[in-house]
């Protein structure tokens, strides 16, 4: 998507910052193949054939490839049952060649996505969205932090090297970004409050935000008089829209053209959040690895 020049400096380019972690994850990676002899492999499941989670695994497995990893794509059809996912997650647990695995979501209706997530060895989740990581990032532990908020963070450092004392308002209260990413702002010390779908008035909440992180869903919900002046805006949102002219468009939740003008740093959609959120996955996966290869023997 073009944008106005007078606003380039405004941008936070997710794709960038996205290419140079990929390329620090590569050389990590290749550091730890030659201490260890060994490669981090990742395992991405995919149940049924949703069209745009099927872009997106298949893009984990290129960005796998090109950072030096192993990619081990299994691809199972709508109609699995939960017992036959379970026992592949098993399987993966147990072999040592794969440091990552990762479930795609959404999931059918007739799997339960925590039981799944939480099937995973919590060394190898690298979504970090099973109960052991969430646990950990709740507590401030260290553990595997979920892609797109570890993403949004990284973002937001980019723009504000200091988070301490921010005002910071998620909108949004998923297991996958929200709750998450109300944990890892807390930890960098920012005043944090959550709005979600019973949030009397979200407008209100959100123009209080030196920082607002949205993900909703709902293309276009922010609009230019729900941002603070100067705030750094991150939209996590991602929606595929029709035009007139039968084309299609990636949105975000936030009304680009009306926040851009008012926020002081923005990311765009898409080329913000998206590119982060596979380049974390890689750095995940890495960090699962060494965590497996480099252990103190006792
Ligand atoms: N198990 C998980 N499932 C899902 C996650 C997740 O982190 N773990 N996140 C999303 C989807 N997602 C990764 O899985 C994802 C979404 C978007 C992008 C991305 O690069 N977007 C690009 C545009 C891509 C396009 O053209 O369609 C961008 O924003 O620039 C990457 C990963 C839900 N499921
Ligand atoms: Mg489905």
């Amino acid at each position: 998507m073009k944008h106005d020049p007078a606003l380039s400096g405004k941008l936070i380019d997710g794709k960038a910052i996205a290419r140079r972690l990929t390329d620090h994850v590569k050389a990590e990676a290749e550091a730890l193949r030659e201490r260890t002899g060994k490669i981090p492999g990742l395992a991405v499941v995919l149940v049924g054939n949703d069209p745009a989670s099927e872009v997106y695994v298949k893009n984990k497995a290129i960005q796998t490839h090109r950072a030096g990893m192993r990619s081990f794509m299994h691809m199972l059809p709508e109609t699995t049952g939960q017992d036959e996912l379970l026992e592949l997650i098993d399987r993966l647990n147990a072999d040592p060649q794969i440091h990552g695995i990762l479930v795609q979501l959404p999931l059918p209706a007739q799997l339960d996505p925590i039981v799944v997530t939480n099937a995973i060895a919590p060394e190898k989740d690298v979504d970090g969205l099973g109960e052991v990581n969430a646990g950990r990032l709740s507590l401030g532990i260290d553990g595997l932090v979920p892609c797109t908020p570890l993403g949004c963070l990284m973002l937001l450092k980019e723009t504000l090297p200091d988070l301490r004392g921010l005002h910071a308002v998620v909108i949004g209260a998923s297991n996958l970004v929200g709750k998450p990413m109300a944990q890892l702002l807390l930890k960098e010390g920012c005043t944090v409050s959550v709005g979600h779908i019973d949030t009397r008035d979200p407008q209100g909440l959100a123009r209080e935000g030196d920082i607002l992180v949205v993900a909703t869903g709902k293309n276009g919900l922010v609009r230019g008089d729900w941002i603070k002046p100067g705030a750094t805006v991150i939209d996590v949102g991602i929606t595929r829209i029709s035009l007139p002219d039968g084309k299609t468009r990636l949105v975000g939740d936030v009304a680009f053209d009306e926040a851009a003008p008012i926020a002081g740093h923005i990311t765009p959609v898409p080329g913000g959040v998206g590119p982060m959120t596979i380049a974390c996955l890689l750095h995940n996966t890495l960090q699962a690895a060494r965590t497996v290869l480099e252990r103190p023997q006792a």
